[in-house]
């Protein structure tokens, strides 16, 4: 079988809209949109395949790159692999260099369109935020308190989701909690992925659950039940162990030197990347970072950032 190594760019605004083009009737995949992009010429680096292609696609030259994922993919006639990357910055206006129309659109909007099978992946993995923001510790069972935290939240224009950690409530006021959660941040855009045992989180109706490393070793299998299960983490070990449930995510922590473990020893970004380079799974960078952290988190290869501080104002 024929087999095509692809560059392929996730192209991105600040807002976090994702650029795309629709393939004319006549190629292979026709009438499908797609991520702009085209064939690895022999001997050729991916990147520089990446920035030509861009070139003569959308006449614009990407200045900041980063590895999103790559895909292996069966077609009928022919293999291929999609060396998927980010491109966050660029020069000059994209246009249809050769007449395909354009569109900017949300992760929830690829979810309407036709794209190509292999494709599926990336629009699955486009779906979750590049910021995962945890709640900080609240008296508990205290309604209001989250209320106002929630209230207080700033939400980056990348987007983001919520950890909600409530350690020490349970039954119905955690339940509350939650509900309270979805109530006040689905309007806004913000998922909710709940820290606590799955029966607890299933009772309480949640859709996403979020594992301690304590509890994600003690899994047999993924957790059932759940839109979205993903865990904390932090060494090889544990993301082995996530990335054979088939979670969906895991936070590596600490990345940096962090206020709430102050006794913790700093992985730093090159350990980081070690521990993540061979993986599937999309790893958020933890542990004193905020959101002025996602150029390095992405440069060594995290899927986002998540944090505590950092995220709030005036904090
Ligand atoms: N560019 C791109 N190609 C994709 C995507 N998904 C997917 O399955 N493919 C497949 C379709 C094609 O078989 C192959 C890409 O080839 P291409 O037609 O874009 O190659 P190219 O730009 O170099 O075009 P050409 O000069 O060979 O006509 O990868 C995607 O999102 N973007
Ligand atoms: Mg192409």
């Amino acid at each position: 079988m024929k087999r095509i190594h692809v560059a392929v760019g996730v192209i991105l605004d600040a807002g976090q809209r994702i650029l795309v083009a629709r393939r004319a009737e006549h190629l292979h995949q026709g009438g499908c949109w797609e991520f702009p992009g085209g064939k690895v010429e022999p001997g050729e680096d991916v990147t520089v395949a990446l920035a030509r292609e861009l070139e003569e696609e959308l006449a614009i030259v990407p200045t900041a790159t980063s590895p999103l994922m790559r895909i292996h993919h069966d077609y009928p006639d022919r293999h291929v692999c999609l060396d998927v990357h980010r491109v966050t910055d660029w020069r000059g206006e994209p246009r249809g260099v050769e007449g395909q129309p354009l569109a900017w659109l949300t992760a929830p909007e690829l979810a309407h369109r036709r794209f190509p099978e292999a494709n599926l992946p990336i629009i699955r993995r486009l779906g979750l935020p590049p910021f995962l923001i945890i709640t900080r510790a609240l008296p508990v069972d205290d309604l209001e308190a989250l209320a106002g935290w929630l209230d207080q939240l700033a939400v980056p224009a990348r987007g983001a989701w919520l950890q909600l950690r409530l350690p020490g409530w349970s039954g119905p006021a955690f339940a509350e909690g939650l509900k309270l959660a979805l109530g006040r941040l689905g309007p806004r855009g913000v998922d909710v992925t709940a820290n606590a045992a799955p029966e607890e989180v299933r009772q309480a109706g949640g859709h996403a659950l979020h594992l301690t490393a304590r509890r994600l070793m003690a899994c047999q299998g993924r957790p059932e039940g759940f839109a979205r299960v993903g865990a904390s983490c932090h060494g090889p070990e544990e993301l082995a162990h996530a990335q054979a449930l088939g979670l969906d995510y895991a936070l590596l922590s600490p990345v940096a030197a962090t206020r709430s473990h102050p006794g913790a020893v700093p992985l730093g970004w090159a350990r980081f990347q070690e521990w993540t380079a061979g993986l599937a799974l999309p790893v958020y960078a933890l542990g004193g970072l905020g959101p002025e952290a996602l150029g390095s988190a992405w440069a060594a290869g995290a899927h986002g950032v998540a944090g505590i501080t950092g995220f709030r104002r005036g904090e």
